[in-house]
């Protein structure tokens, strides 16, 4: 009698093993195919990995699958294979990382088909529409969508129209996207620095090789990018391009689509549909789309003819997942390209000190863009407004407001940048001293706007109050918001421009759906004057008429305890300055500082990354930081600090006996030691060797899985971006 046939199945449950089911009929075909079966009281979606015919579980106790979906394609096996290294490097069960990578349609149990891309009108639906009656002003509306053709199913979703009921009816269904009218031809002749880049990427032979295209803002990276992309695609492959953004997709997508009128491009984030992203993951892992364009997570979406991969800001941090599976999406390509045999080109104007210690030591090979592309178009000006002797008032400073006012008067456009949303960083009161704190974290309450009047919020957990009548510290009236956010500095600018049009982008100004759609398209029309924004707006947007940034508030990442934040400030205002004079008009970027002499500024005044990187990697070196070690931070938080600590002291001394090359450090209270009434506390390790500190982290949480103690919760993080 054969054995039976059991599969080994991964699920989304956070034990590090996998779980064998019974499936007589299973085939090695199935390795990568999704399957439901019963786990616990309930049935859940799980992910085949592998095929057996004896498991340590008892016969008796071993259950069968309830499914193998077979109408699906499975997972390939590099797909696999990347899950099955995130999972080990970023120390995750495989089943989480491998339900992580699914688009969440396929995480149900009930499947749900794919939604299409677009819908057209039937032959029947063509006739009906002419006969609607003149008050069924929603059908009509309908049908005058779809006169002119297939209409994106994303144009319809926001709009009340009976969609559904003429699907049901048969008068419209689903249908591809139109391609979009391509203008290939307009391209522009690359520069001698682009036709360098692009002469070395084409010189280099088949198979892996990790570029780093280092470009000053605007010196048309992306154009770097669409005609190596051309190359690769001429030779019938797919290309994988990652977007820090969101908001940055779909302008992408839209100059990707002019420029590849024929070829089939789709995106994944998670702003789509869960039907629109199973249909473009389904594109990708068929074969159909040429180019497939997303956030972090598309760096695991399968792509069986994969031939490039474009990894755009590189630097950015949101590339790094903050829980589950952390990984850096970055890295995660540069692994897969690897595996792939393919080349990955990371392209920044401000690379992470990581990569840039990669080129320098060869691991990358470096291309440079040392200028703008535009033949009129200059580096803006930095200059440093020193805010010491020409005090701001409510927040901006005599020269920033000059520079403003001659923008306006010459009718060109101005960016306010400030990194910090709301009115006010603080409630504060003028008697005691005393600022406003949130009761459930270790943090300032952010004062906010809020219907005509005021709003405390924290930051961290989200807790909305009223502001007090009265200081709670010693009963004082005398209470006022201190500091600047965007809010303030819209309502000064208000206050000394009236005649101008203000329009402020933030978290808060963008939540909203298509916000972000609606300020580009005003700003290139010319109906804004002065954008106020965070950093959202300070990156990849290419407005021809922007001439000047004004920063404020941006001496306080200098005063940070976090290693990461000067890198973090430099990228970010060499990014927001190069919004500045991208086309025919100079552009100039003033910054107010109390601290006009400090390298950083210094720095960014010459546009000199590199000098900036070096000293940064000296000091980085001298420390012992990464890119010159390796870390990982075990966090764990509690009802109160001493569980959390006696949890990391425990941690700590199951690890002495395995720690040989690595440096283990005390666990102290986080950085951020409260938020949401959990006490938070850490324990870094470190090793200068990577290999070594992986052959630690395993055995190691190994060891921790069984401690349990009610009520903590920890977690580790293999290169923490954050503290
Ligand atoms: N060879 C070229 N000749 C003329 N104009 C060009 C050329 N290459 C790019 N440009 C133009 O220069 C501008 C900047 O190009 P692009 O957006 O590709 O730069 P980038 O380096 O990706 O910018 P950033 O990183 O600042 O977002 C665009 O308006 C683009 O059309
Ligand atoms: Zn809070």
């Amino acid at each position: 009698m054969p054995a039976p046939a059991l599969i080994q199945v991964a699920l989304d449950a956070p034990l590090d093993r996998l779980f064998d089911y019974r499936a007589p009929d299973a085939t090695p075909e199935d390795i990568g195919r999704r399957v439901r079966v019963p786990f616990g009281p309930r049935e859940q979606v799980g992910v085949v990995v592998g095929l057996g015919s004896r498991s340590e579980v008892a016969d008796t106790r071993l259950r069968d699958v309830i499914a193998i979906d077979r109408a699906l394609p499975a997972l390939p096996e590099d797909i696999l294979q990347l899950a099955r290294f995130a999972a080990a490097y970023y120390q995750h069960p495989l089943g989480q990382t491998l339900l992580a990578i699914l688009p969440p349609a396929l995480k149900r149990t009930r499947f749900r088909a794919p939604a299409p891309a677009a819908y057209a009108l039937t032959e029947v639906g063509r006739a009906a529409v002419a006969g609607l009656p003149a008050r069924a002003t929603a059908q009509r509306r309908l049908a005058g969508l779809l006169a002119a053709g297939a209409v994106a199913a994303g144009e319809l979703a926001d709009l009340r129209v009976p969609l559904s009921a003429w699907l049901k009816r048969g008068w419209v269904a689903g249908a591809d996207l139109p391609g979009v009218d391509g203008d290939a031809g307009g391209q522009p002749e690359p520069t001698a620095d682009q036709a360098a880049a692009l002469a070395a990427l084409a010189a280099q032979p088949d198979g892996f090789a990790a570029w780093l295209l280092f470009g000053v803002t605007g010196s048309g990276k992306t154009e770097v990018y669409l005609r190596e992309i051309e190359r690769v695609l001429a030779r019938g492959r797919q290309v994988l391009v990652l977007l820090p953004e969101i908001h940055l997709t779909p302008q992408m997508v839209e100059r990707f689509g002019r420029r590849f009128p024929g070829r089939k491009l789709v995106s994944l984030h998670s702003g789509l549909s869960d039907g629109e992203r199973l249909a473009a993951w389904l594109d990708g892992l068929e074969g159909r789309a040429d180019i497939a364009l997303g956030t972090r997570l598309a760096v695991f979406a399968p792509l069986p003819r994969l031939g490039l991969i474009v990894v755009d800001e590189e630097h950015d941090a949101s590339y790094k997942q903050m829980e589950g599976l952390r990984y850096h999406a970055r890295d995660v390509a540069v692994w897969r390209a690897r595996a792939a045999g393919v080349a990955v080109l990371l392209g920044s104007a401000t690379p992470a000190l990581e990569s840039w210690a990669n080129a320098r030591r060869g691991r990358y090979r470096l291309l440079s863009l040392p200028e703008r592309a535009h033949a009129d178009a200059d580096l803006p000006t930095v200059s440093l407004v020193d805010s010491r002797t020409d005090k701001p008032r409510q927040g901006v400073t005599e020269a920033l407001r000059q520079a403003l006012a001659d923008n306006l008067a010459r009718g060109e456009q101005s960016l306010v940048f400030i990194n910090r949303r709301g009115y006010a960083p603080v409630l504060y009161c003028r008697a005691c001293g005393h600022v406003s704190t949130c009761p459930r974290c270790a943090a300032h309450q952010v004062v906010h706007r809020h219907r005509g009047g005021y709003q405390l919020r924290c930051h961290h957990c989200g807790l909305a109050a009223r502001p007090p009548e009265a200081c709670p510290a010693c009963g004082s009236l005398d209470l006022a918001p201190a500091g600047q956010g965007t809010q303030k500095v819209e309502d000064t600018l208000a206050e000394l421009f009236p005649a101008a049009r203000i329009l402020r982008i933030d978290r808060d100004t963008a939540a909203r759906k298509g916000a972000f759609a609606a300020m580009r398209t005003a700003v290139e029309r010319r109906e804004v004057d002065i954008l106020v924004g965070t950093q959202i707006v300070a990156k990849g947007h290419d407005f021809p008429m922007l001439t000047l940034v004004g920063v404020v508030g941006a001496d306080q990442a200098l005063m940070s305890t976090d290693f990461r934040a000067s890198e973090r400030l430099f990228a970010q205002l060499m990014q927001v300055g190069g919004r500045a004079g991208r086309a025919a008009h100079a552009g100039r970027v003033l910054i107010q500082t109390e601290y006009p002499h400090h390298p950083l500024y210094a720095a960014l005044v010459r546009h000199d990354y590199p000098a900036f990187a070096e000293r940064t990697l000296v000091e980085r070196r001298q420390a012992e930081f990464p890119p010159y070690s390796h870390q990982a931070l075990m966090r764990a938080d509690a009802r109160s600090m001493t569980e959390a600590m006696a949890f990391l002291e425990r941690a700590h001394s199951l690890a002495e006996d395995l720690a040989e090359g690595v440096l283990l450090y005390d666990p102290v209270p986080a950085l951020m030691p409260r938020i949401a009434e959990r006490e938070r506390a850490q324990l870094l390790v470190q090793s200068g060797n990577r290999a070594r500190l992986q052959a630690f982290l395993t055995p190691w949480l190994a060891r921790l899985r069984d401690e349990k103690s009610a009520g903590l919760r920890w977690s580790v993080d293999v290169d923490p971006l954050d503290w």
